[in-house]
């Protein structure tokens, strides 16, 4: 809670380090770090870094990776480099390849600095300092325990939470990622101090969990929420399901934190995405989650179209900010990636949107149901 802010403003905390986008993950690759230096930039441009405390992560160590992962995925993670020989068994058996999750110059580094910033702005919100932090280089939601998978390493969100839970007794988790966020889900699928949501496309696509009938188990059960959606939804389908979903949510479990997984991929017309959200669709959701008051951790995750991502962020940090950026970029120095219009907002195509109203009913009704079994 911060004295003296009007109710339209928030202190916000943005993590950032100037090395994060000189990361690669090689030739072919479609995630690029790059994106996330882009959107730093644009904050940069339009005066935004000015009204947030900024902080430079403290590298993650070793054993606050062990609080999730297996010793001996980390010890394998901290000396992995592409000039060392790896025996193929062990490539396998962490899910190591060359397509996927493979070994660039700096990985660990890479992983000490996404996952040193989540687990930072957890500490942030444990300290009550801000009403919002942000890490827009975190959100790799799909690493396990022991195993790398989906351009993700180590769990920055698992990490995160595990983080606000030493302060907090309940952590919602809501994940707008066109993925579903399964390693977050699968770490906390027995537990109910963490619900999570995951809002994705689902049926021939990756990961493949998240099916509507996985709720959760054990002590778990009904703290796992999956809302599986079809092609093109456009931003009046993805709010008309992501409100009632989310409001009954919080109704029922009463979280005192709020991890949101952005994910950029959900955008219209991202390189591996099938949806059709606007910039201003997908800022919705940011909106709508601030307006509970509950401190809230904004996170990045996929997006592979760059200078959508970069919009995107950057007109998130303005709405966590509660302050409405400029439709039109100002020349700076990625300039290029946003011509020819040089704007904010993107257009959306005329892609058929395969979910009706039917199909999304069914989908609400159904969560619904399965929610208000935590109602006493
Ligand atoms: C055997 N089948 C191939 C596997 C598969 O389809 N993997 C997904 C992985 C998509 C990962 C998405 C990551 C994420 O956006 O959710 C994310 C990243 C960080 O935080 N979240 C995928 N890889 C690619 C891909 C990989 C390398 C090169 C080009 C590609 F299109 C596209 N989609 C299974
Ligand atoms: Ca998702
Ligand atoms: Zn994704």
């Amino acid at each position: 809670p911060s004295v003296g802010t009007d109710a339209t403003k928030r202190k916000v905390c943005y993590f950032y380090h100037p090395t994060m986008g000189n990361f690669y993950y090689g030739n072919g690759h479609p995630m690029k770090p790059h994106r996330v230096r882009m959107t730093h930039a644009l904050l940069e441009k339009y005066g935004l870094l000015r009204h947030m405390r900024i902080l430079r992560p403290i590298p993650a160590h070793e054993r606050d990776f062990c609080r999730f992962h297996a010793d001996d995925y980390i010890a394998f993670l901290r000396t992995a480099d592409p000039s060392v020989e790896n025996n193929p068994a062990t490539l396998r058996r962490f899910n190591i390849d060359d397509v996927e999750c493979p070994i660039f110059h700096g990985l660990y580094k890479f992983c000490q600095l996404y996952a040193g910033a989540s687990i930072s702005a957890a500490r942030q919100v444990n300290l009550d300092h801000y009403d919002i932090v942000i890490n827009w280089s975190g959100g790799l939601h799909h690493a396990k325990k022991s195993m790398a998978s989906g351009f993700c390493y180590v769990n920055d969100v698992v990490l995160a939470i595990l983080s606000l839970l030493e302060t907090r007794d309940r952590v919602l988790y809501v994940d707008i990622d066109i993925h579903h966020g399964d390693g977050v889900e699968e770490a906390f699928y027995t537990t109910d101090r963490v619900m999570t949501v995951s809002f994705h496309k689902f049926g021939g696509y990756f990961p493949g969990t998240g099916h509507i009938d996985d709720i959760g188990c054990d002590g778990g059960k009904y703290y796992a929420v999956n809302v599986p959606l079809d092609d093109g939804i456009d931003d009046e389908s993805y709010l008309y399901i992501f409100k009632p979903v989310v409001a009954k949510a919080m109704e029922v479990f009463r979280p005192n934190a709020i991890v949101l997984q952005c994910g950029a991929d959900s955008l219209s017309g991202d390189r591996l995405g099938c949806f059709n959200l606007s910039v201003r669709g997908h800022g919705e959701c940011v909106k709508y989650m601030r307006s509970f008051n509950v401190p809230l951790m904004l996170l990045g995750g996929g997006g592979y179209t760059l200078h959508n991502v970069a919009r995107c962020w950057c007109y998130e940090t303005g709405v966590a900010l509660g302050i409405e950026v400029n439709n039109k970029i100002p020349d700076h120095q990625y300039s290029e990636y946003f011509a020819p219009l040089y704007r904010i907002h993107l257009p959306t195509t005329n892609m058929t949107n395969k979910n009706s109203r039917k199909s999304l009913d069914d989908t609400i009704a159904k969560v619904l149901a399965n929610l208000s079994k935590l109602q006493a």
